[in-house]
């Protein structure tokens, strides 16, 4: 497909209130499209409704309201055919411990109406690295082990979309780069995938696009680099060659400050000025710099900016 994998618009998603504790509006009319093809993230701080989405895309949570559209498919109105479009593999290693890999991603497959002569069982332990285990119990595997069963399990059906919660917390690196390798293969294969993650740099790294989720609303959808390239500040670290004279004034919004190396950094705002100019103004003063170095904004800086003032509201 060309075009939006999921295409959601107004989703509201009100749980009842439970004993004292009033209704809780987990998602306030989320609209949000996610490109066919891509590697999107979802990210948010804790309790913004990352997991009540995906649930719901999942077909696990029931919306309030809205319209939710996966692979062309309203939810509302063909569920078989939006569901079969999508695997999850969620957070919480939830497996029956008397099932052996083998049998877990047959009864999967089963679940989902897959005939015997199109399932890929064996395909799919070779390519989680389960074939040694395939009949051994689920609770004689290590968590990485049952990890990679549950990404086995949410490919049984081949769906075009593939969900990921949090598929890295709490994982060893080995593990990880396992997980991201099939990842991307799957991408590479035309999966679109979907992830959330707590861990800014791997979205930075992994995703092409990401929205950012807070209090239940996207507070920002960009391609990554573009969210990375709407913070505006930049550092230079100038290493100068002599102990450094007196400072010249510098134009207002320039932050100077002395890093423990003896360099000087300079924060600024890349559409208020340029690098040439403050480097002008050193030399001007008598500075002889001896090197130059750059500190650019990172997925992190977006995220703290985005979500603190709202949070603080909160
Ligand atoms: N079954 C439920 N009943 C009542 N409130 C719920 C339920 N599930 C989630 N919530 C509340 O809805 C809000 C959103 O929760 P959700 O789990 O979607 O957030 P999240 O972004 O996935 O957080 P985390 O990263 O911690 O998993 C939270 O305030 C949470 O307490």
């Amino acid at each position: 497909m060309t075009g939006n994998a999921i295409e959601i618009e107004g989703l509201t998603k009100t749980y009842a209130a439970q004993g004292n504790q009033p209704p809780k509006h987990a998602l306030k009319g989320v609209d949000l499209t996610i490109p066919a093809g891509s590697i999107f993230g979802l990210l948010g701080p804790n309790g913004a409704g990352k997991s009540t989405l995906i649930n719901i895309l999942a077909g696990l949570v029931r919306k309030t309201s809205g319209k939710v559209r996966i692979w062309g498919f309203d939810q509302d109105v063909n569920p078989r055919q939006s569901r079969a479009s999508i695997g999850v593999m969620p957070q919480e290693l939830n497996l029956d411990p008397f099932f052996t890999p083998r049998a877990a991603l047959e009864v999967q497959a089963g679940l989902y109406g897959v005939p015997k002569s199109q399932r890929a069982t064996d395909r799919i332990l070779k390519a989680i690295g389960l074939e040694d285990k395939a009949e051994a119990y689920a609770r004689s595997l290590s968590g990485g082990m049952r990890r990679r069963l549950l990404l086995g399990k949410a490919l049984v059906h081949r769906p075009q979309i593939l969900v990921l919660d949090e598929p890295t917390a709490g994982v060893d690196i080995e593990l990880r780069q396992m997980l991201w390798q099939n990842v991307r293969r799957l991408n590479e294969e035309g999966t679109t995938i979907i992830l959330t993650t707590h861990y800014l740099e791997e979205a930075e790294e992994m995703c092409d696009e990401i929205a950012i989720i807070n209090h239940g609303e996207v507070i920002a959808r960009d391609t990554t680099s573009a969210l990375i390239g709407r913070m505006d500040a930049k550092t230079l670290l100038i290493h100068p060659q002599d102990a450094l004279p007196a400072l010249p004034p510098f134009p207002a919004g320039v932050e100077a400050s002395h890093r423990r190396d003896g360099a000087l950094a300079l924060t600024y705002r890349r559409r208020e000025i340029s690098a040439g100019t403050l480097i002008e103004i050193l030399r001007n003063a008598g500075v002889v710099i001896r090197d130059i170095a750059t500190e650019e904004p990172d997925l992190e800086d977006v995220f703290v900016a985005l979500t603190s003032n709202k949070s603080e509201a909160a």
